[in-house]
């Protein structure tokens, strides 16, 4: 009797539980389906003004390059060809399975990238798969927006090109362009030190990447060598945009701001060529050769723990005092050193130390007599990695591009000249210019509905990422001219695009994949009914 009375009033706590679950999912899916229909509206007035407006760029440039009347008929042609063709594919629910996976590229926080084929075209890609639930424990949702909007928006050849986004119930899926020279992280592992002719060309290819970001008003936050890729000639593209390892020195242990600023005991420590203690050793320094073999030993491992490395990031990101562009300059200086010195500067053996140097950087930026650097490339090092008031590029990359050190480089012709390296790659299909990994066979998929707290996790999962779909006008393959016309006869922008920041995400400039999207809704809807 007893127990049947308890059955009794645990059942009704669930009902009551399940009740208060159920109103505020409710809630949820109103708000997202509101935004759902807004943004469909609003996808496609920006479809019809897109289309209108790559038509009058093809005739604008008819005009200019003097193009033949029948050659006009015929580009005309195939603009109408490719725009159906875009309109099926707008319509098409592009799933994983469009894919053939292949070889796995690349190991992140959250997830992993791969070479893929899609079945339909034969076309390869990079694809960068990301678990759904690891972002939302993490709080990575914002940033995970934020990478796709980005992605989506700016349309530069030194910006990895994505092609399709879209999510199942677990995964968010990139589609990106495959870059197949690796990445510079690789690079510097087998190069150690690189001469400054060839670091120049590298650092002044990641100036004009990360101006193209600024431009858009992006701030990358994360900018490390793993996230310099390498196309088949050896230009250097950015990519990464999830400004999301979350090294918030929260997660370091017990550091906090205090912490930081008493640098005291680090201080007193440091020898006069900026060498440290060796932690947790009998042995109190390392040699900078030592250095440098110690930091390709674990440049690896760092990078693929879910903290990451906090070497290349900027001070005032670290104590989270607010941040400008300027951060990502100071991130290219800590790059600049490291391809020419060995290691990064403020390198230790413990990510905390490594943070406490960054914040205390007058006391530990040193340079070791064997670098032999120029004093123009010292210079530049010490312009960008400074206080923010004195650094370079706080008034726009044009005054980094004018530092002596970039004397010969001339910036508008930089990706069309040879690159410092080619990367070695036979066929399309070539991954020799990454690190192997093991294919490892995922889990079996947890059940989808179930209740109580699971259920809202999985129905606010889908919520919370309505809108990442996105399928670029370029995804669009096999029209033939007979001139350089076809680069821009895909502007996906115009001027009356809305930039967006990293805080401020709109889904409203970009083609939702209007069925998937609603699938999503509608699954949400199924589960709530069970
Ligand atoms: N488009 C691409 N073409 C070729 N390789 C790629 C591409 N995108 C990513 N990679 C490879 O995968 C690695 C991890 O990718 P990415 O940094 O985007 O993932 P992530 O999960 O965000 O990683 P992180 O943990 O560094 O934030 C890169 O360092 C690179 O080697």
């Amino acid at each position: 009797m007893e127990n049947r009375e308890e059955d009794g009033v645990g059942r009704m706590a669930r009902m009551e539980e399940d009740e208060t679950v159920g109103s505020s999912l409710t809630m949820e899916r109103v708000a997202a389906a509101k935004q759902f229909i807004e943004n469909h509206y609003k996808a496609q007035m920006k479809h019809i003004q897109q289309r209108k407006e790559r038509r009058s760029e093809l005739e604008r440039q008819f005009a200019s390059l003097d193009v033949p009347q029948e050659e006009q008929i015929n580009l005309l042609k195939d603009l109408e060809r490719k725009e159906t063709q875009y309109m099926r594919l707008k319509r098409h629910k592009i799933c994983a399975d469009d894919f053939d996976l292949l070889t796995i590229i690349g190991r992140g926080a959250f997830g992993e990238v791969r070479l893929c084929r899609e079945k339909k075209s034969g076309n390869i890609y990079a694809m960068k798969k990301l678990k759904k639930s690891e972002m939302l424990s993490r709080g990575q949702v914002e940033h995970v927006k934020a990478e796709r909007n980005l992605l989506a928006e700016v349309a530069s050849h030194c910006i990895v090109k994505l092609y399709y986004s879209f999510q199942d119930a677990e995964y968010l899926y990139l589609i990106m362009e495959y870059l197949p020279g690796g990445d510079m992280m690789t690079l510097l592992m087998r190069e150690e030190t690189l001469t400054e002719t060839v670091a120049r060309f590298y650092i002044a290819q990641s100036v004009l990447a990360i101006e193209s970001i600024h431009k858009h008003n992006y701030i990358h936050r994360d900018i490390k060598p793993d996230n310099l890729l390498l196309d088949k000639n050896g230009h250097t593209k950015l990519s990464d945009f999830g400004l999301c390892k979350p090294l918030d020195c929260s997660s370091l242990s017990s550091i906090n701001e205090n912490e930081f600023l008493d640098d005291e005991n680090l201080h007193e420590s440091m020898d006069v060529d900026g060498c440290f203690p060796e932690a947790g050793s009998g042995r109190p320094w390392k040699s900078p050769l030592e250095q440098l073999q110690h930091w390709k030993l674990n440049k690896r491992k760092l990078a693929f723990s879910t903290v990451g490395t906090p070497d290349y990031i900027a001070p005032e990101v670290l104590l989270k005092k607010g941040y400008g562009m300027e951060c990502d300059w100071w991130s290219l200086g800590a790059i600049m050193y490291e391809m020419l010195v060995g290691y990064p500067p403020f390198y230790s053996d413990d990510p905390v130390t490594t943070c406490r140097k960054i914040v205390h950087w007058r006391n530990h930026l040193k340079f070791p007599e064997e670098a032999r650097l120029t004093p123009e490339a010292k210079n530049l090092i010490c312009r960008l990695l400074c206080d923010v008031e004195h650094r370079l590029g706080t008034l726009g990359a044009d005054q980094i591009k004018a530092h002596p050190w970039f004397k010969d480089v001339i910036w508008d012709k930089l990706y069309e000249i040879e690159a410092a390296y080619k990367p070695e790659v036979n066929g399309e299909l070539d991954t020799q210019n990454f690190m192997k990994f093991d294919d490892e066979v995922e889990p079996p998929r947890p059940a989808r509905a179930g209740s109580g707290p699971m259920r809202k996790m999985l129905l606010t999962q889908d919520l919370s990422f309505v809108g990442y779909t996105y399928k670029n006008f370029e995804a669009v393959k096999g029209l033939h001219h007979s001139f350089d016309i076809k680069r821009s006869m895909s502007p996906m922008r115009s001027s009356t695009d809305s930039f967006h920041s990293d805080s401020a995400v709109d889904y409203s400039s970009k083609c939702s994949n209007d069925e998937t999207e609603l699938q999503m809704l509608a699954s949400s809807e199924d589960t709530m009914s069970q």
